[in-house]
């Protein structure tokens, strides 16, 4: 049975370039955004295909209420763990990222977070629209001569390790799959994690949230680290265990955190809210691929795939960010 993608159903805040390209390859498109459960199970019903960012979740009483019309979903960025995949393969529906797309954007947050933790320039901002001028209260560290470790050596963690070599801080890393070859033409050198834990100044974290980096960071491996050790988290809520992180900061075990992403999002919980809170802390609301070009990038590379599934233009040919080709099959 041929793959057919007629019509689409945007759920999350896509670029518009996504839908310009869909329509010239006569694809009809309908944004419906953050639609209530129910709604959306109604909806999935009449599409052929859904495009999501990380706000719209794709459960299994999604995928199952879509049974028999929905095809596809698709990812306009990297993580998927807002889908049910294993449930998307069980209905036949394909799902696909865009697996690079937004990797410059989630790299140059990530630097900007490291910088804003050495100078802290959120709070000296906000004084000085309080009408303040507090040169001694605003002081910092130079990023010069200090380890920054990277967990997770992928293309963001990578990419890091790359601009912030350049200001000179020392670069460690670790990854169970990344050699040390591929680390080291990144300026990385690869070590353990217990290699890691007592040298570094800086760490910051860029794996996806599987059992495995759960409390990567935790107060267990805290207590192995430096005093006043400094955390990013760019990548998933979870990876580091925000409580340990409170802690860590009461103590000055940690002497700063900055935090992209969070366990529940919008977060409720009233640990994540302290955490937020807390004078030593960055927090911004999950903005890491919340680029102009990262959202260029990912919804074409979406429409692309959608187009190369349908088989309709010999431009395009690859739907390289299928993550189920058990599904897949089931077309071919
Ligand atoms: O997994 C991703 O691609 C990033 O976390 C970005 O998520 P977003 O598309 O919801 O901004």
């Amino acid at each position: 049975m041929p793959l057919s993608i007629k019509n689409v159903l945007v759920c999350d805040a896509v670029d518009k370039s996504c839908v310009e390209l869909l329509q010239e390859h006569g694809i009809n498109v309908t944004y419906k955004l953050k639609l209530p459960v129910d709604e959306l199970c109604k909806e999935v019903k009449k599409f052929d295909a859904a495009i999501v960012r990380s706000d719209t979740k794709i459960t299994a009483e999604v995928l199952a209420a879509g049974a028999g019309s929905l095809k596809v979903v698709g990812r306009a960025g990297a993580g998927v763990d807002n889908i049910d995949v294993p449930a998307a393969t069980k209905h036949n529906v394909v799902v696909l990222n865009t697996p690079g797309g937004n990797s410059i954007s989630a790299c140059e947050l990530t630097c900007i977070l490291i910088g804003a933790l050495a100078r802290p320039v959120v709070p000296a901002g906000q004084s000085m629209k309080e009408g303040r001028w507090d040169r001694k209260l605003y002081s910092g560290t130079e990023l010069y001569g200090k380890t920054l470790a990277i967990l997770g050596l992928g293309r963001i963690g990578r990419e890091v390790a790359i601009r912030m070599n350049a200001w000179g801080m020392k670069i460690i890393g670790y990854d169970p799959i990344t050699t040390e070859a591929e680390a080291k033409a990144a300026g990385i050198e690869k070590l353990t994690l217990e290699e890691i834990w007592p040298q570094a100044d800086y760490i910051t974290v860029h794996t996806p949230l599987i059992p495995a980096t759960r409390n990567l960071i935790s107060t267990e491996t805290l207590a192995k680290c430096k005093q006043g050790v400094k955390v990013v988290n760019v990548a998933r809520g979870g990876i580091i265990d925000e409580q340990a992180i409170l802690d860590g900061l009461e103590s000055g075990k940690v002497a700063g955190a900055a935090f992209d992403v969070y366990p529940e999002e919008p977060p409720k919980s009233v640990i994540t809210k302290a955490l937020i809170n807390h004078p030593k802390v960055v927090a911004t609301p999950h903005l890491g691929a919340s680029t102009a070009e990262a959202q260029v990038r990912v919804a074409v590379e979406v429409a692309e795939q959608f187009i190369a599934l349908n088989g309709t233009s010999p431009k395009y040919t690859t739907y390289a960010g299928v993550i189920n080709k058990e599904a897949l099959a089931h077309y071919q």
